[in-house]
């Protein structure tokens, strides 16, 4: 196989010959052998040659939507709607990507309100966004999600778009592969998430502990009564976390310098911390995180550009840098682990099933194959990292927008683990409302807002509709195309989950009557995905937040939000407060909700927590 830096280049390559030299050559081919040329003459002729280029362009993209039309007709079905926006190949749809905006929330507009608006002019759940000739085909329908991830998964895959965009990131892990591969790592890795290994609360508690410390020093003496970015704490404390469990390395960011409130400026994502790691040991850690983000922020423009970002990084992998700090952090850990194996194996130390302490340990005694080692560990360090980040800054969020819920988790904690008692498995099942306010904040605010898949090359596919799809009839998806779908608008949607879908109500994972909605079609709930690739680390995650949640309700009362510290840029615009048009929930929005792979709040979640007395 080619090294994945020269993949996208050849990809890049062929496109070209197919797009732009193939037509010319065969026009001009045409034109000599009908000896055309010369009474054309040499203007003419090549303004032919020229124009040939977007007539084969636009002519090869009518063709296959005619022939799939066809097919599809054949089987009783329909192809989703066309967008026809204001350019030519809907090619503003492409530009507003590149700058940044789309559907992601990173521009100005709430996140998803470009796609509603999609859906809304196609008078659909699934619409087809056909950028510059590639067919894009977006979707927050129930059945059509149902499909690509449980019921007619094997006619899905991540596909070899997805992989040439994460291949130089993520290479050789669970995330970024597909098929025999794909089963061999699930195979490899599921049994490190056995149910006894993530109930060993210890690393969560101490974890739990250190960031509570800093809560509550920074809530009791920092500056602006104590304000702190919340998103940036937990991201650092699920960092910690799972660097520990992964890898048996505490990478210490909580020990590293805080955003400071009033003095934080717009991060990439959340807000920046000041640059002042104090020694080299820091220093390099801060490089892995920093780069490991960036490694990330890339991924996700190249996602919103999609097989059009080989364009913009012709000549330069924007992923190349940052992949290599990446490396050179991770790969003598590896090297050690696997140097440690192989000595305990010459010493004739045959260790025990649940003997190895950490993922990479268990991983070192079932392959010597150090990339394979490397990539899966950066994969669920991805996996893990922000997604529990994001779960627990929009729980907290809910919760200063929802006092009385707060209250009532806090009541609920108190009740059953008392001021100071040790959150176990046992008493984590016990907290009904907890979980309710952790289903319903994943429901809301999803860490994956947005995911895909594409149909597999040579075979399309035909999906019924459920009882709430637009249209009404069996849809057919081409073969080798690409399929986003949105938990973040699937889960807002009135006609599944009622009209108070945009209200937060914990309730409605308790009430018998409302939780008849969800249990009468699961596939309206799909943080976690569903289906054979449903996240390996759902029950993780629940323990990790519901620990650190115990102990936080353990040490305070109270939780507000605190704008006043919200670095410039980072307040919702006070446009989505009149914009009635695309819903109650974006109206009311005191953060801003973006997403770059994993939901996050744009400038952070700034905050005032009060202490218990
Ligand atoms: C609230 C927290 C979490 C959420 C919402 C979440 C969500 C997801 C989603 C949506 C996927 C599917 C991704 C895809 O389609 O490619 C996934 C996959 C996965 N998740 Fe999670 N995740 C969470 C936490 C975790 C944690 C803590 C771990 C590990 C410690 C983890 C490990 C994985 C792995 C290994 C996969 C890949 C499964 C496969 O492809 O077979 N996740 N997760």
């Amino acid at each position: 196989m080619l090294p994945v830096d020269v993949q996208y280049r050849v990809y890049l390559l062929r496109q070209f010959f197919r797009l732009c030299i193939v037509p010319p050559i065969g026009l001009f081919a045409i034109l000599s052998f009908a000896d055309v040329t010369g009474a054309l003459g040499r203007i003419l002729t090549g303004a032919l040659l020229l124009a040939s280029i977007p007539a084969a362009f636009f002519g090869l993209g009518y063709c296959s939507h005619f022939a799939n039309e066809r097919r599809a007709r054949s089987l009783g079905a329909v192809l989703a709607p066309e967008f026809y926006g204001g350019t030519a190949g809907n090619a503003d749809i492409f530009l507003r990507a590149l700058r940044g905006g789309g559907g992601s929330g990173t521009g100005r507009a709430y996140i998803g309100n470009n796609w509603l608006d999609l859906f809304r002019r196609t008078g659909s759940t699934t619409c087809n966004m056909r950028v510059l000739g590639a067919d894009k085909i977006l979707t927050m329908d129930d059945a059509v999600i149902k499909a690509v991830l449980a019921t007619s998964f094997q006619h899905f895959e991540k596909g070899s778009s997805l992989r040439m965009r994460m291949e130089s990131f993520l290479g050789n892990g669970i995330f970024n592969r597909d098929g025999d591969v794909w089963k061999m790592h699930r195979a490899m890795t599921r049994p490190f998430f056995a149910k006894e290994r993530i109930s060993d609360f210890n690393v969560f508690d101490e974890h739990s502990k250190k960031a509570l410390d800093l809560l509550e020093s920074t809530t009791r003496t920092g500056p602006r009564k104590g304000a702190i970015d919340a998103q940036d704490l937990y991201a650092r404390f699920t960092l910690d976390t799972a660097s520990e469990f992964l890898f048996g390395h505490d990478l210490n960011t909580l020990a590293m310098p805080l955003p400071i409130a009033g003095e934080a400026k717009l991060g990439p994502q959340g807000s920046s911390p000041p640059d002042t790691a104090a020694d080299s040991h820091s220093r390099s850690f801060l490089a892995f995180v920093q780069a490991f983000e960036s490694a990330q922020l890339n991924a996700s423009r190249r996602a919103r550009l999609g097989d059009l970002f080989t364009l913009v990084e012709a000549f330069h992998d924007e992923s190349a840098e940052h992949v290599k700090v990446i490396r050179s952090f991770l790969d003598p850990l590896v090297e050690r682990a696997v140097g440690q194996n192989a000595e305990r194996k010459r010493a004739g130390i045959v260790p025990g099933p649940g003997d190895e302490t950490t993922l990479l340990d268990y991983m070192a005694q079932n392959t010597s194959d150090k990339r394979v080692i490397r990539d899966e560990l950066l994969n669920i360090l991805l996996a893990s990292r922000d997604t529990t980040a994001a779960l627990l800054t929009f729980t907290t969020y809910l919760c200063a927008m929802h006092p009385e819920a707060f209250q009532k988790m806090r009541d609920e904690a108190m009740q059953v683990c008392g001021p100071t008692g040790q959150p176990s498995y046992e008493v984590i099942r016990q907290l009904k409302y907890m979980r309710a306010v952790l289903n319903e904040t994943l429901r809301l605010y999803p860490p994956v807002p947005f995911n895909g898949r594409a149909t597999l090359p040579g075979q399309g596919i035909v999906i019924p509709p459920s009882p709430h799809s637009v249209p009404q009839q069996p849809l057919y998806i081409p073969p080798d195309t690409n399929v986003t779908f949105a938990p973040f608008l699937m889960h807002r949607r009135k006609d599944l989950w009622g009209d108070d879908a945009e209200s937060f109500v914990p309730e409605r994972w308790i009430d018998p009557e409302r939780l008849a909605r969800f249990t009468a079609n699961p596939m309206i709930w799909v943080p976690f995905n569903a289906g054979p690739r449903i996240c390996l680390g759902q029950q993780f995650a629940y323990n990790e937040a519901s620990v650190f949640l115990v102990r936080l309700l353990q040490r305070f009362s109270a939780v507000e939000l605190a704008p006043d510290c919200q670095p410039k840029g980072s307040t919702p615009p006070e446009i989505w407060k009149h914009d009635t048009a695309h819903g109650y929930l974006p109206t009311v929005e005191q953060c801003w909700p973006a997403s770059a792979l994993t939901l996050f709040a744009k400038g952070g979640l700034w905050v005032r927590f009060t202490p218990a007395e």
